[in-house]
């Protein structure tokens, strides 16, 4: 595992913020420290992060995730810099130098802005730079939207050909049932996505996630088919990255025989 060279790491927002909707300053701190030190080892590090939306609702006072489209695209707008902004911070603490990048579906797709994407990504890594990812939710609304980052985070892989995606999130890995079910059991590995995974899989239980299950198994179709392999581990403690890196147990490992 420890010679994964490329590796992308997709931060959701319940791992980056509190139950307040604030953010969890401890743990992007820590986050910032362990993705600087993996760069230090000369890794190129490509970090995807959520948390627009919901850093800008707790700047606002909103307790519960707006429906509205325009309104959460006001929302992202607010919190995107204020996202940014402790990035830039702690990153710079450890002595990294931070890019933001917005992209959409368009962006991925399209022939020509995939290459300008690419160009952007290889020149800052080039450079030492971590790139951090967020959707463009501005101008993203239904038909350029990917909609999700664990969706975007993968693609953000295939682009890149990453050989590792790790998603964060607030749960340890994928459950053989909703963990809402005290009896739920951790799975380690998974080596095919098929109709069980995907029903196994649910929505989000929390106001400040969104996809849920779900989305994280839609991007773990896209890095197997593309020959990346996934883990989904729990955010509240960034050193589990190292132990991943270690090939220790930990989360759930999405990869072929
Ligand atoms: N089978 C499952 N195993 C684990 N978590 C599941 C499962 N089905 C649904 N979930 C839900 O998915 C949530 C994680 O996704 P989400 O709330 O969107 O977080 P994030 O902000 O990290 O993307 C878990 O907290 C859990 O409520
Ligand atoms: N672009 C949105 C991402 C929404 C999203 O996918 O959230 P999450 O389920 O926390 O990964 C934002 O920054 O709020």
């Amino acid at each position: 595992m420890s010679d994964y060279k490329r590796i992308v790491v997709k931060v959701g927002t319940s791992t980056l913020t509190h139950p307040s909707g604030k953010l969890n300053l401890l743990r992007i701190e820590r986050l910032a420290m362990v993705l600087s030190d993996l760069a230090n080892q000369g890794r190129d590090i490509v970090l995807v992060t959520s948390g627009a939306i919901g850093v800008g609702m707790g700047k606002l006072g909103f307790e519960e995730r707006p429906t509205d489209i325009a309104l959460k695209q006001a929302l992202a707008a607010v919190g995107q810099g204020m996202l940014m902004q402790i990035y830039e911070k702690m990153f710079s603490e450890f002595g990294r130098v931070v890019a933001q990048i917005l992209i959409t579906k368009e962006d991925i797709f399209f022939e020509d802005r995939n290459k300008n994407a690419m160009n952007t990504f290889n020149e800052l890594l080039r450079h030492g730079i971590i790139p951090i990812v967020n959707e463009n939710d501005t101008i993203a609304t239904d038909e350029i939207k990917i909609g999700d980052n664990d969706v975007l985070s993968a693609y953000v892989a295939k682009l890149l050909n990453a050989d590792l995606l790790i998603i964060l999130s607030d749960i340890d890995g994928l459950y053989d049932k909703d963990p809402i079910f005290k009896d739920a059991k951790l799975i380690s590995r998974v080596t095919n996505i098929d109709e069980k995974v995907k029903g196994i899989s649910k929505g989000s239980n929390t106001n400040l996630g969104t996809g849920g299950m779900r989305t994280k198994i839609n991007a773990a179709q896209i890095t197997m088919e593309s020959g990346i392999a996934m883990v989904i581990a729990n955010g509240n403690r960034p050193d589990n990255i190292y132990d991943i890196l270690e090939g220790k147990d930990i989360g759930t490992l999405f990869k072929p025989e």
